[in-house]
């Protein structure tokens, strides 16, 4: 407790009985995307002490995490996976959803397929306006900044997008922690990245975008990824925001060691305040004290969680379970919102450009793309998915069905009884929808087959995604059990409303109209999965319904918002009723946006630094 500064115990450990032996100011529970963010940020003040709980362990050397080429790969491994399962989904034809979450140092940044983004400006204005001054785009911008260290991609791989991406200082960092980069390697599916392009300014009427990162993210472009260009590998919190700061003598990360419980204390002057927190390693239970603040980073999944474990949320819900209430807050796991993603795969005519699927059927072309990524750290195997198009409805649908599409919306609307936080959210959301300012629909690309199954040897296919960019469906998580160590109950609710599923509906339909329309038909032999026979609108919202899963976005389960329409923080992030105990992670989102939600959550956290600081 009283060791120097110099002797103190630092960087990584897994001595939990040490650990619980020191006197941290912060204690950090999860040390994931944001976590890690403020454990750098904190430590960067050496009169802080800083720990941080981590479940997960420190993994630098694994080619599946580390390697672009292998997003996707590494997913429902044990060793580095929670694997979580929604409960089964009404609304997808009564699936449960598997729900990936990354049980590692760097959280789901080290398990992510690394598309980098940001929502459009009025997305974040929003947030603002349900309750948050201060945290709106402007708030936003200069923590975008300050997280990113970009490098500017290659002019003129999106036909009409004539700038050079990330070249823009007024949005771009060249300083931050995570390196951020463009796809290079995409020049070899030219031939098919530019008739993918045209066909889809065409069908969509829409633009290319240069630089989506600038309050605009609407429109077709080549994605920011996290990749470190210089390593060829991931850049993630864990290897960008720790390892680089793990000799600091104020900052040491326990790892392999579970939260359980946040311990707490009531005093009538301060209210409930956060003293320390209780963890287990392997069975055995311990307990560390913090002097100033315990914050909570376990994700939108584990931080409800732990919330009601220490006896903060619903006191009904804790009461089931006989856990002490210490704050009733009914906002607690509720509100939560999630991206959902539906993929349809197209055959190539024979012969075909170049794709990724010769990657599967050339053992030349992979042994080439192993040895240049060896040599070099180039080539295939650093490359992620790339060309994403970003679409308000106004581009997909004629005014006569979006007027439809608005009424039925708003009939499903007032047809529900809504928490205050919908009603709310969703008047700000509908006003987007009619704007047309933001996207409501992702569309994004990748050169190869990957939903027919098996693929065609020696055939090449294109995949669209299509995304649900913002749901209304609003789901939950809760606790099940006064276990700390059993899963909680996930629920979603995907397509609860209706509109949801439209959308998605809507994407598939585009989907195929993209493709077999301008310059891409010459190229197209024929719809793959789902075949041709799907014509309907109707047949192919049953495709969606079969085949869509989630994007791996949870967020606003302990949501940003005054606390009389539901909100769990206010806007220094700090839990309603107590003093220092705060939430900095993805639930603390308050409204789902239409961007992939690493960057918006590296933000978050390099703001919320700044404030735990005293000087955001
Ligand atoms: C497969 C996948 C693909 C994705 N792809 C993209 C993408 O391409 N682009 C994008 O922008 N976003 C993507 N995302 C989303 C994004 O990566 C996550 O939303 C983000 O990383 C979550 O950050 P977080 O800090 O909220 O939580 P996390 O990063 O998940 O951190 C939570 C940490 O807390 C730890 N933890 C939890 N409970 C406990 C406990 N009780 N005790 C101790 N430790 C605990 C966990 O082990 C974890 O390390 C993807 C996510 C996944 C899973």
């Amino acid at each position: 407790l009283s060791a120097p500064r110099a002797t103190r115990p630092h960087g990584l450990t897994t001595d939990a009985q040490t650990f619980a032996g020191l006197t941290f100011d912060y204690i950090i529970v999860g040390g994931g995307t944001a976590g890690l963010t403020v454990a750098n940020r904190l430590s960067e003040n050496p009169s802080f002490n800083i720990g941080v709980i981590e479940a997960g362990e420190l993994i630098l050397d694994e080619d599946l995490i580390n390697v672009p080429f292998f997003f996707g790969q590494s997913l429902g491994n044990p060793r580095w996976d929670w694997s979580f399962n929604t409960v089964e989904q009404p609304g997808l034809d009564n699936r449960p959803i598997f729900t990936p979450r990354g049980k590692i140092l760097g959280g789901s940044s080290a398990l992510n397929f690394m598309v980098e983004g940001r929502a459009s400006k009025p997305e974040y204005d929003d947030w603002a306006a349900l309750g948050n001054p201060g945290w709106d785009w402007n708030g936003l911008l200069p923590y975008f900044r300050k997280a990113e260290s970009v490098t500017p991609g290659d002019p003129g791989i999106v036909p009409g997008a004539d700038g050079v991406p990330g070249t823009d200082l007024t949005s771009h960092g060249r300083t931050g922690p995570l390196k951020v980069s463009y796809n290079r390697v995409i020049n070899q599916v030219l031939d098919l990245a530019a008739p993918y392009v045209n066909s889809f300014v065409e069908f969509t009427g829409s633009a290319a975008n240069s630089d989506p990162e600038n309050g605009n993210s609407t429109g077709i472009w080549q994605t920011p990824r996290t990749v470190d260009e210089t390593q060829g590998i991931r850049s993630y919190s864990a290897n960008d925001y720790f390892v680089p700061v793990q000799s600091r003598s104020n900052l040491l990360v326990l790892s392999g060691a579970q939260a359980t419980k946040i311990l707490t204390r009531k005093t009538p002057a301060t209210g409930v305040q956060a003293t320390g927190v209780q963890y287990s390693v392997n069975g055995t239970s311990f307990s560390v004290k913090a002097q100033k603040e315990v914050i909570l980073s376990a994700g939108s999944i584990q931080t409800p969680q732990l919330l009601e474990l220490s006896g903060i949320g619903d006191a009904d819900i804790l009461s089931q379970f006989n856990i002490t209430s210490v704050i009733d807050l009914p906002g607690v796991g509720e509100n939560l919102q999630d991206h959902l993603l539906v993929s349809a795969d197209f055959l190539l005519k024979d012969p075909a450009p170049h794709t990724w699927d010769q990657f599967r059927f050339n053992s030349t072309f992979k042994q080439e793309q192993q040895d240049l990524y060896a040599d070099k750290k180039t080539g295939l195997l650093a490359a992620t998915s790339s060309i994403f198009g970003f679409e308000p409805l106004q581009h997909l649908v004629s005014s006569d069905e979006l007027s439809s599409i608005v009424n039925s919306l708003d009939s499903e609307i007032a047809g529900k009884t809504l928490t205050p936080i919908q009603q709310r959210t969703y008047e700000l959301m509908k006003n987007q929808i009619t704007s047309g300012a933001v996207a409501q629909v992702e569309f994004g690309m990748l050169p190869m087959g990957t939903v027919t199954s098996p693929l065609a040897d020696g055939r090449s296919y294109i995949t669209v995604a299509g995304l649900l960019s913002r749901p209304f469906s609003r789901g939950s998580v809760h606790i099940n059990s006064a276990n700390p160590l059993a899963a909680p109950t996930i629920d979603p609710n995907y397509f609860d409303l209706s509109f949801d599923a439209q959308v998605m509906t809507t994407s598939m339909q585009a989907a195929r109209g993209i493709l077999s329309s301008g310059p891409f038909a010459d190229l197209l032999e024929s719809p793959s999965t789902p075949g041709p026979d799907v014509q309907s609108a109707d047949d192919f919202e049953s495709f969606v319904r079969s085949a869509a899963s989630t994007v791996f976005h949870p967020l606003g389960s302990a949501s940003m918002a005054p606390k009389e329409i539901g909100g769990v923080v206010d806007t220094n992030l700090l839990v309603y009723g107590t003093s220092n105990l705060r939430i900095v992670d993805a639930s603390v989102m308050p409204i789902i946006f239409a961007a992939h939600i690493q960057a918006t959550i590296y933000a978050v956290a390099e703001k919320a630094s700044d404030i735990i600081k005293g000087c955001a």
